[in-house]
């Protein structure tokens, strides 16, 4: 029942088709239940000898109308529980994906997309597989008993305990047989865990095919197949042992019928009730193999809404106390600074030790540092994305773990080299960094991000719809299109995480164009591993191994004989390799 109302809440409006549902499926339950009622009546006047032409046409209509009727009912709550279960499907990924735009940003650093797409699509379509379907049939698969148990009663109290008997019996059995259910978690996590694998599998397969590596690198894969394997022997197994005695108890009551008959003296209304009996409690044993395995759908369909749930749950942002949250900071003119900040992803290893460093507003700050030296971490912090740091970040004076990611992220625009555009028009996609800007302030912001040329050749300018008629923009174009979404955005800090990271020369030296005219703008802070926009930079940070080992203007640094010297050095060699190259 909390099942039921579970399902009906997901259902909303479209509960009452789930309910319309319930009902036609319990009339079409009795009405198919109207021959064995036909040949009953039949046997027992013909014992008495009052069957009649008139009188067989009567129960031969019956027992029709109650086939055809019964079968019509049925189609038709089979077409109301799937209105709810396509309401239900969607409301899931309704669910979904608002829980998506609620949770934490650090959520998608540990969730890779395939897989949070892959647990929202498949859990809202088993969910709606068990309204849709099951449903109908367990009302049928109750009802039916209910009613054949009551005529049984009827006929011969007898029958009735007997049968009573067996079906309390099977109930207790077919709880045993939904087996452990500690198992069935894990039967279902193991089934995602593959098919996730399976997905990365299927991506990595080109790879595979061009370097002609042995299919033995997805050990990942292949442990995710024995994995399951394993739970779904575990779990069948778990079930084995009532599942037999089961099947031994239905078929109990048949036998036992034709016994009793065998010892008792028989007249026409006994031999009447009992093929009665005998016809009816073969129904009864069906239904309740089929309760059995929907019985085992209906822990899967909760399973799916727990598992869309529990994906969010250790990434719920908690919102920051509320007195502290309304005091202002002003992103435009204040500073932001870290006072001895550390951090780790998770205790092994600390990704950022004691950092302290200063960044003035409206000036450009670009963050250096080999891979793996907490430059990400840095930006990651500041957008709010993880909270649980030691020391303290402050803009202006208000400390920013006070204030929640949603307001971080209003005055804060974060575009990482894995920027995307959605495959809507290139003016839709811009209007999300500002959905009121003008014209004229969309075509400025494309003036400034160097955007002009590619635009101009798109068949339908601004308007052009990507992804269709196979329009697609190379990744370098789709970074400059996310630098116009910044000079777009109301926000007055903006953090570009090695946004040329692998992009061509072409568009690098646009893109470079573009993040100078940023940087006279807004605070602008650059990741950035080539050391190409160091000397415009007001301020350099060096990393190394999560410390800040240095910091100062490009000119400074290079006075010094440190860190940020040696990469310039190594950074100049390898550049003069390539050009060796060409020779
Ligand atoms: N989500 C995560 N969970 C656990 N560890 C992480 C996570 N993200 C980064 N790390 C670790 O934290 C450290 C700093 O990573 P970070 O991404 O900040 O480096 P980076 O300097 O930006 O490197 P790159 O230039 O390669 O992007 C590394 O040791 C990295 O392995």
């Amino acid at each position: 029942m909390k099942n039921l109302r579970r399902i009906l809440d997901i259902a909303g409006d479209h509960s009452k088709h789930l309910y319309g549902s319930i009902i036609l499926s319990a009339l079409s339950a009795i009405l198919m239940l109207f021959p064995y009622f036909s040949i009953y009546q039949l046997i027992t006047l013909s014992s008495a000898g009052q069957v009649s032409v008139n009188v067989l046409k009567k129960y031969g209509a019956l027992a029709l109308g109650g086939i055809i009727f019964g079968i019509i009912t049925y189609f038709v709550a089979l077409w109301l529980s799937h209105m709810a279960g396509f309401r239900v499907e969607k409301n899931i990924r309704k669910y979904g994906i608002n829980q998506l735009l609620k949770i934490s940003l650090s959520f998608f650093d540990n969730e890779e997309s395939g897989a949070i797409r892959k647990t929202i699509d498949d859990n809202a379509s088993l969910t709606h597989s068990f309204v849709a379907h099951n449903i109908p049939d367990i009302v049928r698969s109750v009802v039916g008993p209910v009613i054949i148990l009551g005529s049984i009663f009827m006929i011969n109290w007898f029958y009735g305990v007997l049968i009573v008997a067996i079906v309390i019996v099977s109930l207790y059995l077919l709880k045993k047989m939904m087996g452990n259910t500690n198992d069935m978690t894990h039967y279902m996590d193991a089934l995602d865990e593959m098919n996730s694998a399976s997905t990365e599998f299927i991506r990595g397969i080109a790879l595979v095919k061009l370097f002609a590596v042995p299919l033995t690198v997805f050990k990942k894969f292949r442990a995710s197949i024995t994995n399951y394997a394993q739970w779904a022997l575990n779990y069948s197994f778990s079930a084995r042992r009532a599942y037999v005695i089961n099947q031994i108890v239905l078929e109990l009551f048949p036998l036992l019928l034709v016994f009793t008959l065998s010892k008792r003296a028989m007249n026409a209304d006994h031999f009447a009730g009992a093929l009665f009996c005998l016809l009816v409690s073969s129904q009864v044993v069906l239904l309740l193999i089929k309760v059995m395995y929907i019985g085992e759908n209906l822990t899967l369909a909760m399973q799916a809404l727990d598992r869309v749930d529990n994906m969010f749950v250790k990434h719920q942002t908690t919102p920051p106390s509320e007195s502290l949250s309304t005091i202002p900071a002003d992103f435009a003119n204040d500073r932001l600074s870290f006072e001895n900040v550390t951090f780790s992803y998770d205790s092994k290893k600390t990704a950022l030790e004691n950092i302290s460093f200063d960044i003035s507003p409206q000036r450009m700050t670009v963050i250096v540092g080999a891979s793996g030296s907490g430059k990400s971490t840095v930006a990651r912090l500041i957008i709010g994305a993880y909270k649980n740091y030691t020391g303290r970040i402050f803009i202006g004076k208000t400390e920013i773990k006070n204030l929640t990611e949603n307001q971080l992220m209003s005055h804060i625009t974060y575009v990482s080299q894995n920027s995307r555009l959605f495959s809507r028009s290139i003016l839709e996609n811009l209007q999300i960094a500002n959905p009121n800007a003008s014209t004229q302030q969309i075509d400025q912001a494309l003036k400034k991000a160097c955007c002009e040329d590619l635009i101009a050749k798109l068949p339908k300018g601004l308007e052009t719809l990507l992804g269709e008629d196979g329009i697609y923009l190379s990744g370098g174009e789709q970074q400059r299109l996310a630098l116009c979404q910044a000079f777009l955005s109301a926000s007055q800090i903006v953090i570009l995480d090695e946004v040329t990271a692998s992009i061509d020369t072409e568009n690098e030296s646009q893109m470079q164009l573009a993040i100078s005219k940023l940087a006279a703008e807004k605070t602008l802070i650059v990741i950035d591993h080539k050391l190409k926009i160091t000397k415009d930079a007001a301020q350099v940070l060096v990393f190394d191994q999560g410390k800040l080992v240095e910091s100062g203007t490009h000119k400074e640094l290079v006075s010094r004989n440190g860190k940020y010297r040696e990469m310039i050095r190594m950074h100049e060699q390898t550049q003069q390799w390539k050009l060796g190259e060409g020779k």
